[in-house]
């Protein structure tokens, strides 16, 4: 099988994955990946995560254009700006997922750093969360406020809306929006109880320790 075909059947296996646990539902989010050539697979508009097909991802040349496949997801903005301010950017993962969102709209949050700091994978895997305001879906601003932090976050939270990671590949970007929806959940479940979270000692040394992008 060419990488090009692993590749599709990756991000068509991960997709499903995400959706049957309950982690984007209906026909939300949407998923890109490179290939070897510098082109990207993308996931089309208005299909179930939980339903991809191989064959139909949208597929991009190395200069942007559309070559096959159906029509791609309305987010390609989004995308477009972590592939251009990332460089290191091999897949962009974007999820409706209910604790990230609940977070999103609870009065405290912190938008420079939207995921409390509770555990260390919620740290090692995300660095420093930043949460962007409200964007109708498909608006080129979201692109716009991604591009305008310069490269300095992997992971942003859309208000009222979802999680979107870049990450080095498919399987790395997928592992750390899983870790970006059980980090908001902790911190949902625990409102109100007064948790006993990390030091910012813990954090410093997690950062340090596992070359975290934070201080950003
Ligand atoms: O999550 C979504 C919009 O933010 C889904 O849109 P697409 O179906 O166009 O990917
Ligand atoms: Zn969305």
């Amino acid at each position: 099988m060419s990488s090009e075909s692993k590749l599709r059947e990756q991000i068509c296996i991960l997709s499903k994955s995400m959706f049957e646990r309950g982690l984007t539902g209906g026909s939300t989010g949407n998923v890109s990946a490179r290939t070897e050539d510098g082109g990207l697979l993308v996931s089309p508009t208005g299909t179930s995560f939980g339903r991809l097909d191989p064959a139909r991802l949208s597929r991009f040349d190395a200069n942007g254009v559309l070559i096959d496949g159906d029509k791609p997801t309305k987010e390609m903005p989004l995308h477009s700006a972590f592939y251009d301010s990332r460089p290191e950017t091999g897949a962009v993962v974007h999820l409706h997922s209910t604790y990230c969102v609940a977070l999103s709209m609870l009065p405290g949050v912190d938008a420079d750093n939207f995921l409390p700091a509770l555990t260390p994978y919620g740290i090692m895997r995300l660095g420093k969360v930043k949460m962007l305001p409200f964007f109708l879906p498909g608006d080129d601003a979201m692109g716009d406020a991604v591009r305008a932090l310069n490269g300095t976050r992997k992971a942003v939270m859309l208000a009222n809306h979802g999680p979107v990671v870049a990450d080095k590949d498919i399987d790395t970007a997928c592992s750390a929006i899983e870790e970006m929806e059980e980090t908001a959940k902790l911190a949902v479940i625990t409102q109100g109880m007064k948790p006993r979270g990390l030091t910012e000692d813990d954090v410093q040394n997690l950062v340090t320790r596992f070359n975290v992008d934070w201080d950003v």
